[in-house]
């Protein structure tokens, strides 16, 4: 089977965060399926520095205006094709944003023109190439499955996967007639959103299948409470959204193997883990390895509740936990932490920035993983701390509670716990999480119980690959059994 996916983020070509990961991971994830997913991605300078040896393969004149070529090729043991087109993606800063933190002003033709090519390709573009699904991911990608559903064929079959909801790829109507869409697209039942148009809410409108990235953030954004304004939709086509969990990649996470580790360890050397919280302490300028070492890696946004984190963040040191912070984003956020980290040297620290390599070192170093978001459609921090023994401590939301066992009594005497969980989006339950960590941290036989148990849990794309493979069948007409239904 041949399925087209489309990101505009590809680990380890190009990342902002978790989308990337999830596309990066789910071909080889599929590989064992029988099905070849391409991936169509802009051609950033990040990416078409990495592509060598790639084959045009279609050149296409007016792009929304620019010359264009797709190159196809395989990097890092993805196959992909890339559009090239200078105009467009040869660019500095992220894809997104310029070097000065702005939005692209033309990111709706960006954008836009990514799912054109798509829905191109799905039309046979390319001789030779004609993938029988399109998997559209996040706004970037979502008008593929419009340009599908008023082309000329809908032969193609389109997945609509929601990495995050907040991000609608919203634009005024002005652009409307330039995006190629016949004129009755522009309605509720097409790409029309709040008198505008949102990229997101047409993918989620016209591909023949919705899915997010975890089963609860599935129920729970069909409630007006995380619905976005996207509930109704939603509602309005039930039996056709779903629920998929999102994997990691456990040959690019692994303790044992992670060059990025000062010193590998494996759940019968949980001990060693010691040298890499030395590590992280002196990365970050932080006191010693005594007592509890929580972390953060992450965007720095509300989404992400970092504001709570800083309401309590005084409070936590007095519980004699240390906090290294890593991630980027609102300045508030950060500024908040360099206070943070100013009044309370040597227990709290912040790095700025994107950092790869020492966001595996502090899964691999620090105890305990903090993650108190308002919303989260998946999460793969924790993933990546149960696999690496950093214990997550995350609120009861989204994919984080489909992921982690609460250390409350009953799991504890079951001993079924993997983590701490408490009410998302509050400063005090977050403060009476870790207070409830430190307490476990303090019981070294148990702690290593719930280390050991995370780093056992399955947190492998194996299952959840099947759950795609089983949907693309079942589109494409090919399912032969119902051994996926809900
Ligand atoms: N400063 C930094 N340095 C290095 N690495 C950093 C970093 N900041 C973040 N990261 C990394 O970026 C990724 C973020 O993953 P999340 O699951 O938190 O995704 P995010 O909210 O971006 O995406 C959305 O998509 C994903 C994928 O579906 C969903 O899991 C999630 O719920 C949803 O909000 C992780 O790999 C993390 O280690």
């Amino acid at each position: 089977m041949e399925v087209l996916s489309v990101a505009s983020e590809l680990y380890p070509l190009i990342k902002t965060g978790g989308l990337a990961d999830v596309t990066g991971a789910l071909p080889g994830a599929l590989a064992q399926s029988g099905i070849t997913m391409r991936t169509l991605v802009p051609g950033y300078p990040a990416v078409t520095s990495k592509l060598s040896g790639g084959r045009v393969v279609a050149e296409i004149a007016d792009l929304f205006g620019v010359p264009a070529k797709l190159i196809a090729g395989r990097v890092a043991g993805l196959d992909i094709i890339v559009i090239e087109a200078p105009a467009l993606y040869d660019r500095p800063g992220n894809p997104y944003v310029s070097p000065d933190g702005w939005d692209w002003s033309d990111n709706w033709k960006r954008f836009a023109a990514l799912s054109w090519v798509a829905a191109e390709l799905g039309q046979g573009l390319v001789e030779g190439y004609l993938p029988q699904i399109i998997h559209a991911h996040d706004w970037q990608a979502g008008l593929a499955p419009a340009y599908i559903k008023y082309g000329p064929s809908d032969r193609v079959k389109t997945v609509m996967t929601v990495h995050n909801m907040a991000f609608k790829g919203f634009f005024g109507p002005e652009i409307f007639s330039q995006l190629r869409l016949p004129p009755h697209a522009y309605g509720v039942n097409g790409v029309e959103y709040y008198g505008g148009i949102s990229y997101l809410k047409s993918g989620m409108e016209c591909a023949d299948y919705v899915t997010t990235v975890s089963p609860n953030y599935a129920d729970e954004i069909r409630t007006p409470a995380f619905g976005m304004g996207l509930e109704g939709l939603l509602n309005g086509r039930a039996d056709t959204v779903l629920g998929i969990l999102n994997g990691i990649d456990i040959t690019a996470w692994d303790p044992a193997t992670d060059k990025a580790l000062v010193q590998p360890y494996g759940i019968n050397t949980i001990h060693q883990r010691r040298a890499n919280k030395l590590a992280v302490a002196d990365r970050f300028g932080l006191d010693g390895v005594d007592g509890p070492l929580f972390c953060v890696v992450s965007r720095l946004t509300d989404q992400k509740g970092m504001d709570l984190l800083l309401q309590i963040v005084d409070g936590m040191v007095d519980l004699g936990a240390r906090l290294a912070v890593l991630g980027s984003g609102e300045g508030y956020l950060e500024d908040g932490f360099r206070y943070a980290s100013a009044r309370h040297p040597g227990k709290v620290a912040i790095i700025t920035g994107y950092n790869e390599d020492l966001s595996h070192l502090m899964q691999g170093g620090c105890d305990a993983i903090l993650i108190p978001s308002r919303f989260e459609p998946c999460g793969l921090t924790q993933l990546y701390g149960l696999r690496y023994g950093c214990v997550p401590v995350v609120s009861r939301i989204g994919g984080l509670a489909d992921t982690v066992i609460d250390a409350n009594p009953a799991a504890i005497a079951a001993e079924v716990a993997t983590g701490v969980m408490f009410d998302a989006g509050s400063a005090h339950a977050l403060y009476e999480a870790i207070r409830r960590t430190v307490r476990l941290y303090a019981n070294d036989k148990l702690w290593k119980k719930i280390q050991r148990r995370g780093m056992k849990s399955d947190v492998s794309w194996e299952t959840s690959a099947a759950r795609y493979a089983d949907l693309y069948a079942t589109l494409i007409g090919q399912k032969t059994d119902d051994s996926s239904d809900d």
